[in-house]
C-alpha cells in the first residue's frame, strides 16, 4: 500500500486535524505515517511515496531526512467555504487583526484571505510584542485562545484545511488513479475555498469528463480494451468482462498476469482485423488498433464483440430494411433459365453490375425485371448499401415526387414536421430501382433528368441543394420510343437512363424455360404428363413468369393424384387444344380492336338471347353501325373468340 509520511513539530491538534482531513479523501487506500522533527534522529530516513510538511522552512528542514526530495509537498491550506461568509458581515475598509501561531502562518492566512477574493478589509498581522487599541476585530483560523483580550469581536475561521490542489499533487505523485478518491475530491473541492480555482476547476472537468466516457464506454455492447505498451490493461469496460467471462478488477493490471491463457492470447495476438477466434464455447470478433499519439505507438485497443450480438444486430437491420423495401434480396442464382438468350442476358448484366452506369431493363409485365435489377445491385460495390425500389405507376403524382425527392417541413398541407427525405436521399450510395418508369408524368421525368444530370436533388418546398451518390436502374415493359414519338416520354431522358439497356424476353419466346420453372416452381415434386406439358409449351403467358408462378401454386393445391393432368391446371387452359397463337398474333395485327369489340358486343347480345349467329349476319349488322369488315376479319375473330368461349352458340359456317 503506498504511504504518507506527514511531517509536523510536535503531536499536536493539528496533526489530528491533518490526519483526519488526509484520511476524509483516501480512506483506506493509503497508509499515514507521523514524525515529529524534534524526534529525527540525524540518520534517520524518511522513505514515504510522499512526504508533507507544513511551511516552506519545514521543506528545507526534512530535506536531509528523505530518501528523494521529490517526494516533498508542502501542504497549502484553506478555508471552508461556510466559515468566509462571516467576513462579508465586516464593514468595507475597518482593520482587521489576523491572528496565528506565528508570522509565517499569519503572513500566509492573509495571503490565503487574499487569494480567495476577500479584499474589503485592511488585514493587519498580529505580533504579540505589539498592542493594537484601535482595532475591534480579530480574524484566526482556529487560535481565539492567541487574540488579546481587548479585541471586542473575534471571527474564528476554523483550523484551514488542506487546498484541493495539494490533493492533486499528492495523488499525482503516488500514482492513485481511483474513481471513489476523485468522487470525494470533487465533493471537498465545492466545500473547501480553492487557492489555485484554475487547477482545480480543470481538474474538475476532466474527472467528470471522465465519469461521462466511462458511462459511455460502459453502456456499449462491444468489448473495448486499452493497453498501454508495456502490456498494462488501462481501460476495460463492462461488456469484456461480460465476453470473456473476467471476474475481477482487471484495469492497472498487466496482461500477463491475467488469470485465463486464453485471454492472455487474445491480447497478445499480433495481427486482427475481424478475426474470428472461438472462445469456450463461444465465437468472438477480434479487431485489434495500434493507438499512436503524436507519431508515437502508446498502446494497443481491441475491440471485441460476440458474433451471436453481431447477428442479432444483422438480422434486425435487414428486417428493417424489408419490412421498409429497402433490400435486395435476390442474386443472379436466383434467375433460373435454360434459355440461351437468357443466360447471355444474364452474363452481360453480371459485367454491368461492377460499372456505376445507368441501366434500363426491359421486358413484359412478370418476365423478372425487379429479380434482375436486385441482382445487379447485389453484385456491385453498393451491395452493402441500401436498395431502394418505387413503382412509378403505383402512386399518384404529387405524392410520387414527394416520395422520390422529399420534402421541407411545411411544403404542403399534412407535411410531417422536420420535412421528410426522399427516396434518391435514403439510397444514398447505393442504387434506386425505377420500375414502370414508362408511366412516370413529363414534369417528373424533367425533375429526373436534372437529378442525373446534377447527382444532387432539391426537396420538395426547399431550396438548398443536397449532393447524392446513387446507380440508378429503371424498368418498363413499355415502348419507350413510340412513347417519345407520341411526347409522352422525354427522350433525352431515355438516352441518359439507357445507358447500358437490359432487354429480357418474354416466356413464350423462351420455351425450354416452361416446364423447367413450372417444376422449380411447384413444392410436390411430381410427374407432369405429357398433354399438360405441351398445353403449357402453346399457351401465351401474357403474364410471364408471375403467371408460371401462380400456376405452379394452383396445381401444388389443385392435384392430388401423382401426376399433372389436364384437368389439375387453371380454367384458362382448360380449352385449349390447338395452338392458336398464329390466330392471335393475325388478330392483333390484322384486325383493329374496335372491330373486336363490335363483334364481341354482338356475339355477346346473341347469346344473352340464347339465339345463334354466323359470319355474314355480323358482317351486316356491322356494316349497319358502319363498319367496314371482312369475312375474314370475323373468322379470325371468331376463332379466337370460340378458345374462349367454349359454350358460346357460334356458328361455324
Ligand atoms: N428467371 C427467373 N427465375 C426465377 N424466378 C423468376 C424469374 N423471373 C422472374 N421470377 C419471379 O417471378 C416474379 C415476377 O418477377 P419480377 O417482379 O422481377 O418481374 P417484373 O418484370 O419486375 O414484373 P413487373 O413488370 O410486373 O413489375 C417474382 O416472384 C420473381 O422472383
Amino acid at each position: 500500500m503506498k504511504t504518507i509520511g506527514i511531517v509536523t513539530d510536535g503531536m499536536s491538534k493539528l496533526e489530528y486535524f491533518l490526519n483526519e482531513n488526509i484520511e476524509s479523501i483516501f480512506m483506506d487506500k493509503v497508509k499515514i505515517n507521523n514524525y515529529y522533527f524534534k524526534n529525527l534522529k540525524s540518520n534517520q530516513l524518511i522513505r514515504d511515496d510522499v512526504i508533507l510538511v507544513m511551511l516552506d522552512d519545514r521543506a528545507l528542514k526534512i530535506k536531509k531526512y528523505v530518501d528523494d526530495t521529490k517526494k516533498i509537498i508542502k501542504i497549502n491550506r484553506s478555508i471552508k467555504q461556510k466559515e468566509i461568509y462571516k467576513l462579508f458581515s465586516l464593514p468595507e475598509g475597518i482593520d482587521a487583526l489576523v491572528v496565528n501561531d506565528n508570522m509565517q502562518t499569519t503572513l500566509e492566512t492573509i495571503s490565503n484571505l487574499y487569494s480567495i477574493g476577500i479584499n474589503h478589509l485592511n488585514f493587519i498581522p498580529y505580533n504579540k510584542d505589539k498592542e493594537y487599541k484601535d482595532i475591534r476585530v480579530a480574524i484566526t483560523p482556529g487560535e481565539s485562545s492567541l487574540v488579546p483580550d481587548y479585541i471586542d469581536e473575534i471571527i474564528d475561521l476554523g483550523h484551514r484545511y488542506i487546498d484541493s490542489s495539494t490533493f492533486i499533487q499528492i495523488m499525482a505523485k503516488l500514482k492513485i488513479d481511483d474513481r471513489d478518491i476523485t468522487r470525494r475530491l470533487i465533493k471537498y473541492s465545492d466545500e473547501v475555498v480553492s487557492l489555485e480555482s484554475g487547477i482545480n476547476s480543470t481538474y474538475k472537468k476532466l474527472s467528470i469528463k471522465n465519469e461521462e466516457l466511462d458511462s459511455i464506454i460502459n453502456l456499449s455492447n462491444i468489448g473495448m480494451v486499452l493497453i498501454s505498451t508495456k502490456g498494462e490493461i488501462i481501460i476495460c469496460n463492462d461488456s469484456l468482462k461480460r465476453i470473456l467471462d473476467i471476474e475481477y478488477d482487471v484495469v492497472g493490471k498487466n496482461i500477463h498476469e491475467l488469470e485465463s491463457k486464453n485471454i492472455v492470447d487474445i491480447f497478445t495476438i499480433d495481427e486482427a482485423s475481424d478475426e474470428v477466434i472461438k472462445f469456450k464455447n463461444k465465437y468472438i470478433n477480434v479487431n485489434k488498433y495500434t493507438i499512436d499519439s503524436f507519431g508515437k505507438n502508446t498502446g494497443i485497443y481491441f475491440c471485441i464483440q460476440e458474433i451471436t450480438y453481431i447477428k442479432k444486430l444483422e438480422q434486425n437491420l435487414s428486417k428493417k430494411l424489408r419490412d421498409k423495401g429497402q433490400i435486395a434480396r435476390y442474386n443472379f442464382e436466383d434467375i433460373k433459365t435454360n434459355s440461351i438468350s437468357l443466360k447471355n442476358t444474364k452474363e452481360l448484366a453480371k459485367k454491368i453490375s461492377k460499372s456505376d452506369y445507368t441501366v434500363l431493363i426491359t421486358g413484359e409485365s412478370g418476365t423478372g425485371k425487379e429479380l434482375m435489377a436486385q441482382s445487379i445491385h447485389n453484385e456491385s460495390l453498393r451491395r452493402n448499401q441500401p436498395f431502394i425500389a418505387i413503382n412509378c405507376a403505383a402512386m399518384p403524382e404529387n405524392l410520387l415526387e414527394s416520395e422520390l425527392f422529399g420534402y421541407e417541413e411545411g411544403a404542403f398541407t399534412g407535411a410531417l414536421k422536420g420535412g421528410k427525405k426522399g427516396l434518391f436521399e435514403q439510397a444514398h450510395n447505393g442504387t434506386i430501382f425505377l420500375d414502370e418508369i414508362g408511366d412516370m408524368p413529363m414534369y417528373l421525368q424533367t425533375k429526373l433528368l436534372r437529378v442525373i444530370q446534377e447527382n444532387q436533388v432539391m426537396r420538395v418546398g426547399g431550396e438548398s441543394i443536397i449532393d447524392i451518390d446513387v446507380r440508378i436502374i429503371a424498368a418498363t415493359n413499355r415502348n419507350l420510343l413510340s412513347m417519345i414519338e407520341c411526347e409522352k416520354f422525354r427522350s433525352d431522358l431515355y438516352y441518359r437512363i439507357n445507358v447500358l439497356p437490359i432487354s429480357i424476353p418474354p416466356l413464350r419466346e423462351r420455351k425450354e424455360d416452361i416446364i423447367m420453372m413450372l417444376k422449380y416452381f411447384m413444392k410436390r415434386k411430381i410427374e407432369i404428363s405429357e398433354d399438360v406439358k405441351r398445353v403449357m409449351e402453346s399457351y401465351d403467358w401474357p403474364g410471364n413468369i408471375r403467371e408460371l408462378k401462380n400456376t405452379a401454386m394452383y396445381i401444388d393445391i389443385m392435384s392430388s393424384g401423382d401426376r399433372v393432368e389436364l384437368y389439375d391446371l387453371p380454367h384458362n387452359f382448360i380449352n385449349i387444344k390447338k395452338d392458336y397463337s398464329k390466330e392471335i398474333k393475325i388478330l392483333k395485327e390484322k384486325v383493329s380492336i374496335e372491330k373486336i369489340i363490335r363483334v364481341m358486343e354482338i356475339i355477346k347480345e346473341y347469346n344473352l338471347l340464347n339465339k345463334s349467329i354466323g359470319r355474314n349476319y355480323i358482317v351486316n349488322e356491322l356494316h349497319d353501325q358502319g363498319y367496314t369488315i371482312s369475312e375474314g376479319e370475323v373468322r379470325t375473330i371468331l376463332s379466337v373468340a370460340k378458345v374462349y368461349n367454349k359454350k358460346s352458340n357460334l356458328q361455324e359456317d
